[in-house]
């Protein structure tokens, strides 16, 4: 802090702070700071509380110990895994993301606090500070709640979460070369455009990643939609089988149900086009992370962990990006010790909602390659151009990604593939609009066609509802559903808010009003025919997982409503809605929950006004949702120019 800061001191062994003229700041005025914070809903009430409970614990009366403790936990609460002290200090209302739109709701007297509280964040204090039976050093201890590394105070939780999933990494390293003559062929078979690769002297990234894959138990692939993330790793899975061992035990899961189903019948299609005797050891059915690692309802922890090792040699996990630092060593844990990992995963998506942006940090520099001379040994053989631009030093991580780099879905045509890259790297986007036909902007007062888009969006499906089976019997009242289900997923309105007119309910209570308006829905209120609710919370008994979408549908049989979910198998599960507790209508879902997900149209509408949760990531993904029309919809158009300026940093430790 600079000279005009406050003075900051130790008396009867607390650490004090006063500013020139002003009261020193005692234990009393942090605690009456920090549900001050917690009233006027800057801080989550657990942030308030760390400290409560720790001092109940183990006595620790000092005031700038409290307010790390209340910072951690709170950073925590914004995805953060750790504090980083250096940035604290410098920058604190940066670090926090905290300014004066916060802060009014304080009192003077809070603000003032708030002032001296800020004044405490010096290095030399806090390292002192830290120097507590609240917390270790070095991860050295196993006890203490709070560990201090370096320049990192973490929940001692997230920091073991983090060394473990650091260490499993290193393990799986070392590479287990498989013969030239074995590989080459294989990928020849199973990758036969690397020829035409070759050809125009182009790496051919698909075959790279199966090179590379197939000989290191721990491997990303990472690439933007339509890379072919997917075509790849069936296509290595083939691979691997005929390289290795036709009996390995292959497993396949996605963050949620509905990732999963959608991998499912992905990995169904790519496998059809594999050579006959190549398809049959490749598995088709894909799970949810949580029913892989076996949860329990009600109970913490996995039926699958270190001393319980999951039952299989390769675990392929989709949507990577979704999955946080504590989920990740979950599942490292539950590897067996020869266990192979492939994770999938588009970087540039929005980091998952708990603490952590693994996949976003493995993947730092990726697009670099950043390889070592012993990572080029091991895949230069199987290059179709030289690799020497992607030849570097670069992190543990690098040597285990590959970045597939073109995109088979979106060609230069298309507008939609354009927009996401030119969102993802800050460029001029304001052209595109108008130079394809597969993107559109709706600003301002064009706002009005919006009601319009949407009926017109949402009739098809709900029309289907209206219509009724061809049959009453089981499989015409199946074939109805997955019909209906279709057709709803061809149009989807996303968010990026949960409140406010243009957040989720605002929005959903509008659009129903809409479609009541327009004789395409009975009501508005309750539960009626053609109402599509997503799930909140995972329901073990219902085996329904948070994320999964269903639809209100009429049984013709006893003119009861239904819920139908489409199961990864492709079955129907009907529900009565009174089974149903934690669901919300969805005619509008948010960016966040609709990840793993793909409309035909997505229409990403944003509110009026700037908003932390809207950043580069969160439009990219919005965006990327869509595979034939995209339509943004700002009622204020600076507010996604500023959204696309704005950048995820969490800070972690890997
Ligand atoms: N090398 C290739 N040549 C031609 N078409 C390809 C190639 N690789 C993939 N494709 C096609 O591109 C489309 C997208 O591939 P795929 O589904 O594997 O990509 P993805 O990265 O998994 O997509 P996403 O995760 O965005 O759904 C598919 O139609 C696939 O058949």
């Amino acid at each position: 802090m600079d000279a005009s800061g406050p003075s900051i001191f130790r008396r009867d062994g607390r650490l004090v702070c006063c500013f020139s003229g002003g009261r020193p700041m005692n234990l009393n005025d942090m605690q009456r700071l920090l549900t001050a914070l917690v009233d006027a809903h800057i801080f989550r009430a657990v942030d308030a509380e760390l400290p409560v409970v720790l001092h109940r614990m183990a006595a620790q009366p000092d005031p700038l110990l409290w307010w790390l403790t209340a910072l951690v936990s709170y950073q925590y609460g914004r995805g953060h895994t750790c504090l980083l002290i250096s940035q604290l200090c410098e920058q604190p209302q940066v670090v926090l993301s905290i300014g004066s739109d916060d802060l009014w709701r304080l009192s003077e007297r809070n603000q003032e606090r708030w002032q001296q509280a800020l004044g405490l964040l010096e290095p030399n204090a806090i390292h002192q500070a830290l120097d507590s039976l609240w917390v270790q050093r070095d991860g050295s201890g196993d006890q203490a709640p709070l560990t201090w590394v370096n320049n990192r105070i973490y929940l001692t939780r997230l920091y073991r979460a983090e060394a473990l999933v650091k260490a499993a990494v290193q393990v799986r390293l070392p590479f287990q070369a498989i013969p030239q003559s074995t590989l080459q062929p294989l990928i020849d078979v199973a990758f036969p455009e690397a020829e035409q690769a070759r050809n125009r002297q182009e790496v051919h990234w698909q075959s790279l990643a199966c090179a590379l894959a197939v000989q290191r138990r721990f491997c990303i692939i990472t690439g933007g939609p339509g890379t072919g993330k997917t075509t790849t790793v069936v296509r290595l899975l083939a691979v691997l089988l005929q390289a290795r061992d036709s009996q390995l035990r292959i497993a396949l899961a996605a963050p949620t149900g509905k990732a999963a189903a959608r991998l499912t019948e992905s990995i169904r299609d790519k496998i059809s086009e594999l050579p006959c005797a190549w398809q049959e050891d490749i598995p088709t059915d894909v799970v949810t992370l949580h029913k892989l690692l076996g949860a329990r309802p009600h109970r913490r922890g996995f039926r699958y962990h270190q001393r319980n090792p999951l039952p299989a040699d390769v675990v392929v996990i989709d949507e990577a990006s979704m999955i946080d630092v504590e989920m990740m060593a979950a599942l490292m844990a539950a590897l067996p010790a020869h266990g192979q990992l492939i994770l999938l995963g588009d970087k540039d998506q929005l980091a998952s909602v708990e603490a952590g942006s693994v996949l976003g940090d493995f993947c730092a520099g990726a697009e670099q390659g950043g390889y070592n001379s012993d990572t080029l040994t091991h895949i230069t053989p199987y290059a179709t151009a030289s690799l020497q631009p992607y030849h570097g030093d670069g992190s543990a991580y690098n040597q285990a990604t590959v970045m597939l780099r073109v995109s088979h879905r979106f060609d230069a045509s298309s507008g939609i593939g354009q927009l996401a890259k030119a969102v993802n790297h800050g460029a001029d986007y304001s052209d595109l609009f108008s130079q394809f036909s597969d993107i559109d902007w709706l600003q301002g007062e064009a706002v009005e066609q919006f009601q319009a888009l949407v009926v017109s969006g949402y009739r098809d499906y709900l029309e289907l509802v209206q219509r009724g089976p061809q049959d009453n019997d089981d499989v015409h009242l199946q074939l109805w559903a997955k019909a209906v289900l279709k057709q709803h997923r061809a149009f989807q309105v996303l968010v990026a808010l949960r409140q406010g007119d243009w957040g989720v309910t605002g929005l959903n209570q509008r659009i129903a009003d809409w479609l009541y308006g327009a004789k395409l829905i009975p009501t508005t209120q309750g539960w009626y025919a053609g109402r599509p609710v997503l799930v909140r919370r995972n329901n073990y008994g219902l085996k329904l997982m948070n994320g999964d979408i269903g639809m209100t549908l009429v049984d013709p049989n006893s003119g009861r409503l239904r819920v139908a979910f489409e199961q990864p198998d492709g079955s129907i599960k009907w529900i009565l809605p009174s089974r149903l507790a934690d669901v919300e209508t969805v005619f509008a879902l948010t960016v966040h929950k609709s990840q793993g997900s793909e409309f035909k149209h997505a229409v990403l509408a944003l509110p009026e006004r700037m908003n932390p949760v809207l950043t580069r990531e969160l439009i990219y993904t919005g965006i990327t949702r869509a595979s034939q029309k995209f339509t943004l919809l700002t009622p204020e158009p600076q507010v996604f120019a500023e959204a696309v300026q704005t950048q995820v940093l969490r800070s972690s430790g890997l």
